[in-house]
């Protein structure tokens, strides 16, 4: 018996269309975003995966993404679980800068560090910034653990204590659990399900809209097929492609 697990990175968001580094600040989808959003919903309809319990991040852009693609598959009405170690990796200071002139400005090496190692954290980003979640009411009781720039390594230390906690125990119920999340958080579970090593997930990009399903081992949670597969896999090669050239 194997358990089902569906990834999907939210749909476009304004700050996608802008080619802005976004992390923790809470955009909106754009109507392209809530169009990929919907057809992901088709896609697992029509493939008959059909979630009974989704997990969020607390930003709207996956919240709203979750919301219309179960909405489409027809499963608007199952229990939903959120929290802020799915969110998006946090960009730090680089949080709101066009990725393009960050480029121009520090050169692709840095550039590619910040964006893609596995530890290395662009600067943090100061309290009083516009863009910072201190003071929003959604990480009220995060303390200490409120991060203030995070590389992917920082992404997988706070989500799998969530991971272990909040998933498993659904999937180990037997239940076909959705991950609705973003490209860094999402990066974060492929790399430890598929125990891609450090340099080697430099390479892999999520994109928008796009179900990305794994069947899982019951005993060891290992992937059956490594690297799971997406139900429209020639459109995911595109836009994965899309994602890896932001910046050029
Ligand atoms: O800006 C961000 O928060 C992320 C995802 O959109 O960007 P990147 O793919 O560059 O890590």
């Amino acid at each position: 018996m194997t358990f089902t697990l569906v990834l999907l990175r939210h749909g476009e968001s304004e700050w996608n269309a802008k080619n802005l580094f976004t992390g923790w600040v809470d955009v909106a989808l754009t109507e392209q975003g809530r169009g990929e959003a919907v057809r992901g919903g088709e896609l697992l309809r029509e493939a008959g995966i059909l979630p009974d319990v989704v997990h969020t991040s607390l930003q709207r852009r996956a919240i709203n993404t979750a919301a219309l693609a179960l909405d489409a598959a027809d499963r608007h009405w199952i229990p939903v679980r959120r929290s802020w170690r799915l969110n998006e990796r946090h960009y730090g200071a680089l949080q709101g800068k066009d990725k393009k002139a960050v480029k121009d400005e520090y050169g692709e090496e840095q550039f590619m560090l910040w964006r893609r190692s596995f530890d290395v954290p662009p600067p943090p980003l100061a309290d009083d910034d516009e863009y910072s979640p201190a003071g929003d009411p959604r990480y009220a009781d995060l303390g200490d653990e409120l991060p203030r720039t995070e590389a992917l390594k920082q992404v997988i230390e706070r989500l799998l204590p969530y991971w272990d906690a909040g998933i498993v125990p659904d999937l180990r119920a037997g239940h076909t659990v959705l991950i609705a999340a973003h490209g860094n958080s999402l990066r974060a579970i492929v790399k430890h399900l598929d125990q891609i090593s450090d340099a080697d997930i430099a390479g892999l990009n999520i994109p928008t809209g796009m179900p990305l399903v794994y069947e899982l081992d019951e005993s060891t949670l290992a992937p059956t097929v490594p690297g799971g597969r997406y139900l429209d896999p020639e459109a995911a090669a595109e836009a994965a492609a899309a994602v890896a050239n932001q910046g050029r």
